[in-house]
């Protein structure tokens, strides 16, 4: 094979489903208030019943069902108001039949009760007496003590990140660290002669500052990871695998963007397969098909195209999913989509998937074209659409879906 071709080319469905690492983040314990999005490591199970009591869900009288049967306006219940259950506080009185009990929204349901009935059904004409106007269901305005979760039950469950209510629930069961994985930790390489830091005010001909770097560390944060910057490596031999050497004991993920083209210098395959094995040389996406996969003694390496805007559509279709399963989580969280018309015809290859940049006004998603040399085709988009592997392409007015950058 000669050394300017791509050996080991596959496609992004093989590889999300091939290139799956066994190896995951240390498990660490965090209070609530550093747990959001977070991974469990393991399902949490509720201590105790919730809420713990039989309770009122609505305003009203605690009352037997079967005393408001047949209850109308022109022929309403009469019962003996028994007194008031205050919130926080066990019930004094309980319900006899023929009575009721005031209750608020929240509060226990007293003994001998098995409904409730809504203030806005009641009239208290008479002192010490409420008339009821319309019939409750026996359960009517209640909720049982082990209606929200029962003991043991799952509060959360492993490998799913965690979400605002998941907190709510586990304060509401006393729950307050969670068992965690810890944030995969994704060290970032740069390569390339011409690429400088960002903090270069002058510029010699031809060097350009690394925008790949901030942009892949803002992707590993958004999917739960710990960016490790790892500076720049230029393409001299020997150099990226000696970083890489640095790099690995400390990872649980690296990427290294360029050089993994077919360019004479492009320096990547060869200093990756010094470290470890490459499982995909050539990835059948666009933009993005100089995309290499290897495994360094258990540590994945994605090594991505030089083009920023290429090495950050490869990242999020094949790394971000990686930085969450490495913490834990199988299934990332689904990004937002919307559905839309397209705009216009969309040519692609069979066998190949088409990540296409757009903006979508009026529900009509409009394709942004230009090189992949072009960063800012992504800043102006609003979100991407795929034409499938399958797919030869797409009509214009086709319903897509389009996911939506945030
Ligand atoms: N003869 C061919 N030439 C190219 C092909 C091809 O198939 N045949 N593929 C093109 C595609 S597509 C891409 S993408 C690039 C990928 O090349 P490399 O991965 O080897 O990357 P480089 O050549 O080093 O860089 C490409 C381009 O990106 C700029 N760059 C690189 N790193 C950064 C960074 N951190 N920040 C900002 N800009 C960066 C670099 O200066 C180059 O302009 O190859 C095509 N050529
Ligand atoms: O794959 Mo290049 O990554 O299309 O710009």
């Amino acid at each position: 094979m000669s050394g300017r071709e791509f050996f080991t080319a596959r496609t992004v469905a093989e590889a999300r489903a091939g290139f799956r690492p066994r190896r995951r983040t240390a498990v660490e314990h965090v209070p609530l208030a550093a747990a959001l999005h977070r991974v469990p490591a393991e399902p949490v199970p509720a201590p105790a019943p919730l809420p713990g009591f039989e309770r009122s869900t609505v305003d009203g009288f605690a009352v037997r069902a079967a005393d408001t049967f047949g209850a109308s306006e022109g022929l309403p219940s009469y019962l003996d108001l028994l007194g008031a259950v205050r919130m926080g506080a066990a019930p004094e009185v309980a319900v006899r039949p023929g009575g009721c009990v005031a209750v608020p929204t929240g509060a226990v349901l007293p003994e001998g009760a098995d409904a409730v009935v809504m203030v806005e059904y009641t009239a208290e004409t008479l002192p010490g007496t409420v008339e009821v106007t319309r019939p409750v269901a026996p359960g009517g305005g209640v909720v049982g003590a082990d209606e929200d979760v029962a003991a043991g039950a799952v509060l959360v469950p492993a490998g799913r990140p965690l979400r605002a209510p998941d907190l709510g629930l586990l304060a509401a069961a006393g729950v307050t660290a969670v068992a965690v994985h810890a944030r995969a930790r994704v060290a970032i390489i740069s390569t390339g002669d011409e690429v400088v830091p960002p903090s270069t005010v002058d510029l010699a001909p031809g060097q350009v500052r690394d925008a790949t770097a901030s942009a892949l560390a803002g992707l590993v944060t958004d999917a739960g990871g710990e960016p490790v910057p790892a500076g720049i490596v230029a393409d001299e031999p020997g150099a990226l695998k000696e970083r890489l050497l640095e790099v690995l004991p400390e990872a649980d993920l690296v990427v290294v963007s360029a050089g993994s083209s077919v360019g004479a210098r492009d320096e990547t395959a060869g200093a990756v397969a010094a470290v470890g094995d490459i499982w995909c040389h050539g990835l059948a996406i666009k933009p993005g098909k100089p995309t290499l996969l290897a495994d360094c003694g258990g540590v994945p390496l994605v090594g991505l195209p030089g083009n920023p805007l290429s090495a950050l559509v490869v990242f999020g279709q094949v790394g971000v999913p990686l930085v969450w399963l490495l913490a834990g989580c199988d299934t990332p969280p689904p990004p937002s989509s919307t559905r839309a018309r397209l705009g216009r015809d969309l040519a692609s290859a069979a066998g190949r998937l088409d990540i296409v940049q757009v903006t979508v006004r009026e529900g009509v998603a409009e394709p942004l074209f230009g090189p992949s040399a072009l960063l800012s085709v992504l800043t102006r988009a609003d979100g991407y659409l795929t034409v499938p592997e399958p797919a030869t392409g797409l009509d214009a007015g086709t319903e897509v879906e389009v996911v939506l950058y945030r």
